[in-house]
């Protein structure tokens, strides 16, 4: 009898001009990991200011093409203060994997950001793994999560 296919969770990308060289390479990793790509801009020949690109993450968690997410800017900051301004958006700027653990036990975060003048592109793809892979906690969180929306 031949395997189930699966169809593979689509998780969207974006960065300024600054962050599209890490992000190409963890568009490769979202593949490697099973995962399908959805690569939203910019890429490094195209300036383009990070509120803007914050902005195209946040649309496509709004209307349901995905339900995760990675921004990356040069230091990860610009672009997640932008995507928390739309209410639906949990980004969590990390640096370590330990970050990105947590922001998902405690935080529920739907969108990682990333600096790519700051973290090297294995810490980067060892962070994303453990984002993906990483549950909600529930129990106490619930309600301070709640609180964020
Ligand atoms: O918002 C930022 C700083 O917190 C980002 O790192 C931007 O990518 C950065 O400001 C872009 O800088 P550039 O000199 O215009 O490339």
């Amino acid at each position: 009898m031949p395997a189930a296919l699966t169809t593979p969770e689509v998780i969207a990308l974006a960065s300024d001009h600054a962050g599209a060289n890490l992000k190409s390479i963890l568009a490769g990793e979202l593949e490697r990991l099973g995962f399908q790509a959805l690569d939203l801009g910019t890429d490094a020949s195209k300036p383009a200011d990070y509120p803007d690109m914050a902005e195209r993450l946040a649309d496509a968690l709004a209307d349901g093409r995905v339900q995760r997410g990675v921004l990356v800017c040069g230091t990860g900051i610009g672009i997640s203060i932008a995507a928390n301004r739309h209410r639906h958006v949990r980004a969590a700027l990390c640096h370590d994997v330990t970050s990105a653990r947590l922001c998902r036990e405690h935080n529920d975060a739907n969108v990682l950001a990333l600096g790519e003048r700051l973290i090297g592109a294995e810490v980067a793809k060892e962070c994303l793994a453990t984002f993906l892979s990483t549950g909600f906690a529930g129990g106490r969180h619930v309600p301070r999560v709640a609180k964020l929306g």
